[in-house]
């Protein structure tokens, strides 16, 4: 077994806690959100953004609502320095927003990242080295002493070139990067060490930074982690505790949300979850997660499309059409079970103050996202699909059993193309169905008047054509429908029958379902008119479903029926 791959991987390590608290705490608020995106997000691309892309994406992440944002690592390049130069000696940063960058512990780099900051009313310097074991030995040759030794010198500096720039109000950050990867004992260790020449009081707290850098356990360790540090970092009051995950397993969002209710005030990571490898955590998850619980994210994607576009612009990577709330799909509904669903929810939501719409956690009306693409027809959808974008899209709201029996007419038109229908295509299919049949009776006038001998009832003479040939027959019955029945003479009986207007005003139009059952119709079998004249829809509706009744019929019931229609007028 030694050659299988898993013999190559160790298991990671439980953290002893036994009175772990966070598995009963539940998230009550926001937490402080830092975008990485011109940072993480940008090491990570192929082409790191150029000034113009990162100006773009500075002012979205603030029209967004960030007040901290993690905008370079100065000493990387002169675009990223000159990148905040631009911000400063334009004046670009708002009041309330405070930018942050990133240097690694060395004095260098350091210099050069306050030198970057000069002018700035506010800014966090984020200094970080990794800690742990395979970083010390391999990374820095370094043990445990010698790796404090290089986050205690380099804070220090953070204190002396503070000092030397007082028109700036200053804020620290440390990140002991491979955290997750590192002995809990030995980061609390480093971290108090940082914190210690660092000095944070209540109204200038220090933030203490943890990085899944790589993730490399399940979120519950990561939690555990976490709160670990929360319960024994030795300045925790004067601390603003963040965490950085990375999302290697796929739990990014899980570990950050986790680590929130283990302690965590604080959050970083990128828009639509970009960044190094599979990525930072994403933030427009976490937030909008937070939406669906009734809370309020602090942060505004009442328009993500247009967050994802600029997103998708500034890092020239494309978003997954399945991406939680962004994605093109995540809102759409192709199966027929979730269309049925969605579509006696949304008939049930006009009612409801809370948003309970089966298969959608969010209203998409929130994100700026319409509801034109909810429910998609395809050969996994059923009758509520097909219903609801006849009924959204051309306010044909189809009885029940109308709707089964179209499904049907659906269903093996898409067995044969396999492709997707839109609305406009079902209505073509419907109209071809049910109201352009004019074979082999075609309506063409009718006249209504009473019947003197019974009273209430009425008399219909109608005009139609038989196969292109004028006949005009006469029937009296209780009503227009009955009085034609008879008029035809086909033993057909009304199995049942709506009316319902399609639009209003002076030009409405009504639509008429029947469905009648009869001896040319074995079961039963809809008909549609539509016309703005009620009794005609209704008249319409009737040779509908004649006309397709006779179509099902072989040629020798067909001449059977035809000859009995005539011998009995004769
Ligand atoms: C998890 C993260 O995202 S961390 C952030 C990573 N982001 C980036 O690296 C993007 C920007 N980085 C860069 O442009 C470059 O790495 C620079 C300009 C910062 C430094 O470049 P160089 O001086 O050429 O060094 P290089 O990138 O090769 O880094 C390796 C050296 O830095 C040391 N080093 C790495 N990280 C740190 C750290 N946090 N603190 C101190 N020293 C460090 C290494 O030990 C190594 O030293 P050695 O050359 O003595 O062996
Ligand atoms: C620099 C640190 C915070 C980082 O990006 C990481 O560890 O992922
Ligand atoms: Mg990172």
């Amino acid at each position: 077994m030694l050659n299988h791959p898993a013999a190559k991987y160790r298991p990671f390590v439980p953290v002893q806690l036994s009175d772990r608290t966070w598995p009963s705490k539940t998230i009550t608020q926001p937490p402080i959100w830092l975008s990485t995106d011109l940072r993480d997000g940008n090491q990570a691309l192929i082409e790191p953004m150029n000034v113009d892309r990162k100006l773009r994406l500075f002012h979205l992440l603030v029209q967004i609502g960030f007040k901290e944002i993690e905008v370079a690592f100065p000493s990387a390049s002169q675009t990223d320095f000159d990148f905040v130069r631009h911000l400063i000696n334009h004046h670009l940063i708002p009041d309330d927003v405070t930018i942050q960058v990133l240097t690694q512990a060395r004095e260098d780099l350091i210099r050069r990242t306050f030198e970057s900051l000069r002018g700035a009313k506010r800014a966090i310097v984020h200094v970080y080295n990794a800690t742990s074991p395979v970083f010390r030995r391999t990374v820095f040759g370094l043990d445990r002493a010698g790796t404090i030794q290089l986050a205690t010198t380099a804070a220090a500096l953070c204190n002396q070139l503070a000092a030397e720039q007082p028109e700036t109000e200053w804020r620290f950050e440390y990140s002991p990067e491979t955290f997750t990867a590192t002995e809990l004992n030995f980061a609390k260790e480093i971290c108090d060490a940082v914190l210690d020449i660092w000095q944070p009081s209540p109204d200038r707290k220090a933030i203490i930074n943890l990085p899944a850098t790589v993730e490399v356990a399940t979120p519950n360790v990561f939690a555990d982690q976490v709160e670990w540090m929360h319960r024994h970092l030795k300045w925790r009051k004067n601390v603003v505790l963040s965490v950085h995950p990375h999302n290697d397993r796929g739990c990014g969002t899980a570990a950050a949300e986790l680590a929130q209710m283990a302690g965590a005030d604080r959050v970083e990571g990128c828009l639509f979850g970009n960044g190094e490898r599979t990525g930072n955590v994403d933030l427009v998850t976490l937030a909008l997660n937070l939406y669906t619980q009734g809370i309020h994210p602090g942060l505004n994607f009442s328009n993500i499309n247009e967050v994802a576009r600029t997103v998708e612009y500034c890092n020239q990577l494309p978003i997954h059409p399945r991406h939680p709330y962004v994605g093109d799909l995540v809102f759409t509904a192709f199966s027929g079970s979730h269309q049925d669903a969605i579509k006696k929810g949304f008939a049930a939501q006009a009612a409801n103050a809370l948003w309970e719409v089966p298969y959608l956690p969010i209203d998409p009306a929130d994100l700026g996202r319409t509801y034109e693409s909810i429910i998609r027809v395809n050969s996994q959808s059923g009758k509520g699909g097909m219903a609801f974008l006849l009924e959204r899209d051309y306010n044909l709201v189809m009885p029940r059993r109308l709707q089964i029996e179209f499904s049907q007419v659906v269903q093996q038109t898409m067995d044969a193309s396999g492709k997707e229908m839109t609305a406009e295509h079902l209505w073509q299919l419907f109209s071809r169905e049910y109201l352009q049949v004019y074979e082999p009776f075609k309506y063409i006038s009718h006249h209504l008047s009473e019947d003197e001998e019974f009273l209430g009832n009425q008399i219909i003479t109608v005009d139609l054509q038989f196969r292109h040939q004028a006949i005009t027959r006469i029937g009296n019955g209780n009503g227009p429908i009955d009085a034609f029945l008879q008029a035809l003479n086909l033993n057909l009986w009304v199995h049942s029958y709506e009316e319902r207007s399609m639009t209003q005003g002076s030009d409405a139009t009504a639509v008429a379902y029947i469905e009648l059952s009869g001896d040319c119709i074995p079961g039963s079998l809809y008909g549609v008119g539509i016309h703005s004249n009620i009794v005609t829809a209704s008249l319409l509706a009737v040779l509908s479903s004649v006309n397709r009744a006779i179509d099902r019929l072989d040629a020798t019931a067909q001449k059977h029926l035809f000859s009995q229609f005539f011998a009995d007028k004769q």
